[in-house]
């Protein structure tokens, strides 16, 4: 059991994060893309070689809308985060959820001022959950870009409060969590996609070099027979499949982006979504297939009702 008297909530919320800068190219972009799967059934794929490969150039390339996900990054080390009066074993953390909302279309390169507070903390006994939100302003325009909200579970570090009265703190609208209810009629779409065996290693050079991803001893620690695949990735792959079956290639379309990591993936597994339509939101479930086994759930919210 781990030692929690340390763990001091008050701490934790009275924590100022100070403002961070977060700058990416055309290059960080397309890699990420790669990262994500894109072109990696086909080279040449309508859809998807705009995040990649310009004709006119590089400065041309699209960004995708979950590549939002890299800019709350800042806030960690080596994947992992460090505040006073937080007290847990670092190996034992997992990304629970990720929420972003898109304000505009990303340029393709650009400098950009993140503001970070606590969206939330809880004591879940057996873990503790806290909630990160990341505001990002393009520096040139000051103009909101996005915003991020991202859960991260920590396993063990729970039982900091009286267990009568867990301590529980959200200042957001309940109706942005992450789980919607998965419809039971059947999908209206299904896309399937193979992770590659190094996606985790291509992945990371986006910028999250927690190595519960890429080393086998840390993976063992933390209680996994290898390196899983960071939550982001399977969030990247998920979204892509929406923007294939729903978007129909239009990423621009999408407002806000909602998914809670129900279960670890092993990169080189195949990852089936599910996606079914309710209006301008779509829900979407992502399912490994060689477990068959749900590993993400959320929900993807259009500017338009899609007409298929
Ligand atoms: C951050 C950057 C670093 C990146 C790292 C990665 O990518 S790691 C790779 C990517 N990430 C992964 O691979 C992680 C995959 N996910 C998992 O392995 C498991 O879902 C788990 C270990 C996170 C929780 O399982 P469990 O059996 O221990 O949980 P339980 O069902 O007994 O519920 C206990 C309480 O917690 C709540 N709650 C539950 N789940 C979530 C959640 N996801 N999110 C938020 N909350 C969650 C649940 O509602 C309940 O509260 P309630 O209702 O009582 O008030």
């Amino acid at each position: 059991m781990a030692d929690n008297s340390r763990f001091d909530h008050d701490l934790v919320l009275a924590h100022k994060f100070p403002e961070t800068t977060f700058t990416y190219t055309e290059r960080d972009a397309a890699v990420y893309a790669l990262g994500v799967g894109a072109c990696g059934r086909n080279a040449i794929d309508s859809d998807e070689l705009k995040y990649v490969y310009h004709e006119n150039g590089q400065q041309f390339v699209q960004v995708l809308p979950t590549f939002a996900a890299l800019f709350s990054l800042g806030s960690l080390t080596n994947g992992s985060i460090d505040l006073p009066g937080l007290q847990y074993d670092p190996r034992l953390l997992l990304h629970g959820q990720q929420y972003i909302q898109i304000y505009k279309p990303f340029p393709s390169s650009a400098s950009l001022i993140n503001k970070v507070s606590l969206a939330g903390l809880h004591d879940k006994g057996k873990a503790a959950i806290l909630e990160l939100e990341t505001k990002s302003y393009e520096k040139q325009s000051g103009e909101l870009l996005c915003m991020n909200r991202s859960t991260i579970y920590l396993r063990g570090a729970g039982g900091f409060s009286n267990s009568s009265h867990p301590y529980s703190y959200s200042n957001y609208p309940v109706n942005q969590a992450a789980a919607p209810k998965i419809p039971k009629s059947q999908p209206f779409a299904v896309f399937e996609d193979c992770t590659q065996p190094s996606q985790a290693l291509l992945y990371r050079l986006s910028g999250d070099y927690n190595p519960l991803h890429s080393d086998p001893m840390i993976a063992e620690v933390a209680g996994f027979s290898r390196p899983i695949l960071h939550g982001l990735c399977s969030l990247g792959f998920a979204v892509r499949a929406v923007i294939k079956c729903i978007c129909r290639g239009d990423a621009n379309i999408i407002k806000t982006i909602s998914g809670r990591f129900l279960l670890h993936v092993y990169p080189g597994e195949t990852l089936i979504t599910e996606m079914w339509l309710e209006g301008s939101r779509v829900i979407y479930q992502a399912k490994v297939k060689e477990r068959n086994r749900a590993v993400l759930s959320g929900f993807v919210e259009l500017h338009v009702t899609p007409s298929l």
